[in-house]
């Protein structure tokens, strides 16, 4: 089997690729990536030589370059995982999550529709992985998003991620694709991009800057190690079934500020500082504007159906993460001085 994951240079797609070309020796992975800001082959040096892993860098919203992609690979299944996905990025920017998120799935639709309905369907899938955003924000309280949850983008990111979703299911209902969805909650781990916040804090509390919670820090958010989501999307591509939705989550709700409190000890335990050392560098700043109060999924779905479940706890997937930043300063360096590009061209120079 030929499987296009698109976005696989990022963070979650990072991992995704790893999980599959090194459990599925005899599946083809083409990794299409647009190297963005966010893109970085550096993620995968550790695979990048596999026989069973080809780089090719593309963007989505180039109809003509996907479709000419199709023609050229004819993958026989596609994860879509590229996207524009930092929320204050979109609200800054709004075009280009139009642009990547909600064209460049119907590129990629488009090309998967016309390159498998004249052979017909059978041994087909094109996997979508979407995020918990699209139900928009909970109060406080028990009520969680399960796969019935209504539509209720209030960002541009989620209303982005929203459109590409319904995208999806009308190429299912409308063209017969065989389709699956997942929607996950905020995702931690090695790779994660500092502009996200848990990387972002770490990176600020390595070199004694402030870490900046938005607000009084009290919205919350359930948080998923990334190589767990990565097993998730393992078991809905394989097992999940054709047309309908996966929600994944962690079991795991924190408020912003308690769980910056937490990575704040972790850090200084890990660095050998005194406790409260970091927890001085936490800086209430302006919120974010329409700040999503609380997200909350119920995973019972994946978990009683599909028999995933978490590897982790929260506390070991933080410990590792905080390892891992510590361990590979030079990963962070290069990413937050801009070196990661050069290495980026050089890799897919020529391909
Ligand atoms: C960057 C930053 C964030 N925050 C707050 C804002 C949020 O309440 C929370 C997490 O923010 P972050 O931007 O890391 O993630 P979300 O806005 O929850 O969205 C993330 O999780 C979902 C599922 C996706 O689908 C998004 O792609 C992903 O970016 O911390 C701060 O207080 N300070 C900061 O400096």
């Amino acid at each position: 089997m030929k499987i296009l994951i698109t976005g696989g240079a990022g963070f979650i797609g990072s991992h995704v690729v790893r999980l599959f070309v090194t459990k599925y020796p005899n599946y083809q992975i083409i990794n299409l990536d647009a190297l963005t800001y966010a893109g970085n082959l550096e993620n995968l040096r550790d695979i990048e030589n596999a026989s069973n892993y080809k780089f090719i860098k593309g963007d989505i919203a180039d109809q003509s370059f996907i479709d000419q992609l199709f023609a050229n690979e004819e993958p026989d299944a596609v994860i879509h995982l590229a996207a524009e996905s930092h929320v204050d990025r979109s609200i800054t920017d709004p075009m280009a999550f139009v642009k990547t998120n909600v064209i460049g799935t119907v590129n990629l639709l488009n090309a998967a529709r016309h390159l498998w309905q004249p052979g017909g369907y059978d041994g087909h899938v094109f996997y979508h992985v979407s995020t918990d955003e699209v139900y928009g924000s909970l109060d406080f309280g028990p009520e969680m998003f399960t796969e019935e949850t209504s539509y209720d983008p209030r960002s541009p990111y989620s209303a982005s991620k929203a459109s590409s979703d319904h995208f999806v299911r009308a190429w299912h209902h409308t063209y017969g694709l065989p389709i699956k969805l997942s929607n996950c909650s905020n995702n931690y781990g090695p790779n994660h991009f500092p502009e996200k916040l848990i990387p972002l804090a770490i990176h600020r509390l390595r070199t004694g800057q402030p870490v900046p919670v938005y607000g009084k820090g009290e919205n919350v958010r359930d948080w998923l190690f990334v190589k767990d989501h990565a097993t998730a999307i393992d078991a809905v591509f394989h097992k999940g079934k054709n047309g309908d939705t996966y929600n994944i989550g962690g079991v795991n709700e924190w408020q912003n500020l308690k769980l910056i409190e937490l990575l704040c000890d972790v850090v200084d335990e890990k660095t050998g500082q005194a406790q409260g050392t970091s927890r001085k560098l936490i800086k209430f700043v302006t919120d974010r504007a329409g700040h999503d109060m609380r997200y909350a999924i119920d995973s019972s779905k994946i978990m009683n159906e599909l028999g995933w479940k978490p590897s982790v706890t929260f506390e070991q997937g933080l410990a590792q993460t905080v390892d891992w930043y510590l361990a590979n300063e030079e990963w962070l360096n290069s990413v937050t001085s801009g070196a990661y590009q050069e290495y980026n061209a050089k890799q897919y120079a020529g391909r």
